[in-house]
């Protein structure tokens, strides 16, 4: 026989009790903790990626239900949040306006209490970094259904900055507008990128309308708002700040298009055991250089998840290579494949070691 409605919100009064009381022990203890880091010597930065992945990976390997592993990990990434916010706050930069899935990458990785910073190009992202502005920075990498994004590697050609993590984010897209007859709409305002991942269902379903190209979808979102007979092509949160609604939801083409994000700083982060290291390597256009420079992790079986090439703007046709392999640069099979890369190639510089981006 199940209680009465009012009997079980009894008991989850009395929870939620314990449940407060719970944090703010954990939010004094975080307290703890940014004393005894500045007895240490730490002024600035109480951030500890490494810590956070592995409190993360240990409530999942915990967790019985019947909350799934991703609902807890979210519940204690935003715990955290709060607690570093009472260490100290972080400041983030993303690609701006507010509403775009940058925005959402930030908070995902860091949670909501950082202090999230709208900057409108990822070159001023780096430079805000570079500046000491903000601490980190959220940049888009690659996207499962366009690829690379090439101007977030280019900048690292001539950047201090390195990677202190990577975020992965299931890309949604929503159609958007006040104008709800899709046979009226004549304008669809998009990034660039989020048209060419809706391109099919845009060729069905709005064959008419004008496709115009614009800095970001939250951008989008607002052209929409002001613009007649028009719509935008978004995520969710852009429909909530700009007063839209939401007319098709999930109209991108790949049912798992997803875009990985780095996070970038001066963080050198610690090993974790679920680590990933990015490297730029230049090959100086020698033949087989590129093959002598990955033997070794090859040898080591160290397996590599991404390569890309890009121009090196050296001269035509030299290029850097960027790769990311397993592990962290810290384990004794990547430190020796890259002390063996060093010697075989003109330039070998590690970008960082960072936790793996959690699902
Ligand atoms: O363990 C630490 O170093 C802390 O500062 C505590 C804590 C946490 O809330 O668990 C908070 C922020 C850090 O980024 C990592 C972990």
């Amino acid at each position: 026989m199940t209680q009465p409605l009012s009997e079980i919100r009894k008991q989850i009064d009395a929870l939620d009790a314990e449940i407060l009381e719970l944090f703010n022990r954990r939010a004094r203890l975080a307290q703890e903790v940014a004393e005894a880091k500045l007895a240490a010597g730490e002024t600035d930065n109480f951030y500890r990626p490494e810590r956070e992945a592995q409190v993360l990976q240990r409530v999942r390997d915990l967790n019985q239900g019947p909350l799934d592993d991703d609902s807890v990990a979210r519940l204690f990434r935003e715990l955290m949040s709060a607690c570093l916010a009472l260490e100290k706050p972080l400041t983030v930069a993303f690609l701006g306006p507010a509403g775009t899935f940058s925005q959402q990458a930030a908070y995902k990785h860091f949670g909501h209490a950082v202090q999230a910073v709208p900057l409108p190009a990822i070159d001023e992202i780096f430079r805000a970094v570079e500046s000491g502005d903000c601490q980190f920075g959220v940049v888009p990498v690659e996207n499962s259904t366009e690829g690379v994004i090439t101007h977030t590697l280019d900048s690292f050609l001539n950047s201090s900055l390195g990677i202190c993590g990577e975020v992965s984010l299931r890309i949604h897209h929503n159609l958007m507008g006040k104008q709800a007859d899709l046979a009226a709409i004549r304008k669809v305002f998009s990034h660039q990128q989020s048209l060419a991942q809706c391109r099919r269902w845009l060729d069905r379903y709005l064959p008419g309308a004008e496709r115009v190209a614009v800095s970001s979808n939250a951008e989008a979102a607002r052209l929409a708002a002001e613009t007649p007979d028009s719509a935008a092509v978004a995520g969710e949160t852009a429909a909530d700040i700009y007063g839209l609604a939401v007319l098709q939801r999930n109209i991108e083409d790949e049912a798992d298009n997803t875009t990985r994000f780095l996070v970038i700083g001066r963080l050198a982060v610690g090993p974790t055991g679920r680590d990933k290291t990015s490297l730029l390597i230049s090959t100086g256009n020698q033949p087989g250089a590129l093959h002598r420079a990955l033997a070794p992790f090859a040898q080591h079986g160290i397996s590599m998840s991404k390569i890309e090439s890009r121009p090196s703007r050296r001269g035509a046709w030299d290029y850097v290579f960027f790769i990311d392999v397993e592990g962290h640069r810290d384990d004794a099979g990547v430190a020796e494949a890259l002390r063996v890369a060093q010697a075989e190639v003109s330039f070998v510089k590690v970008l960082g070691s960072y936790p793996r981006a959690q699902a």
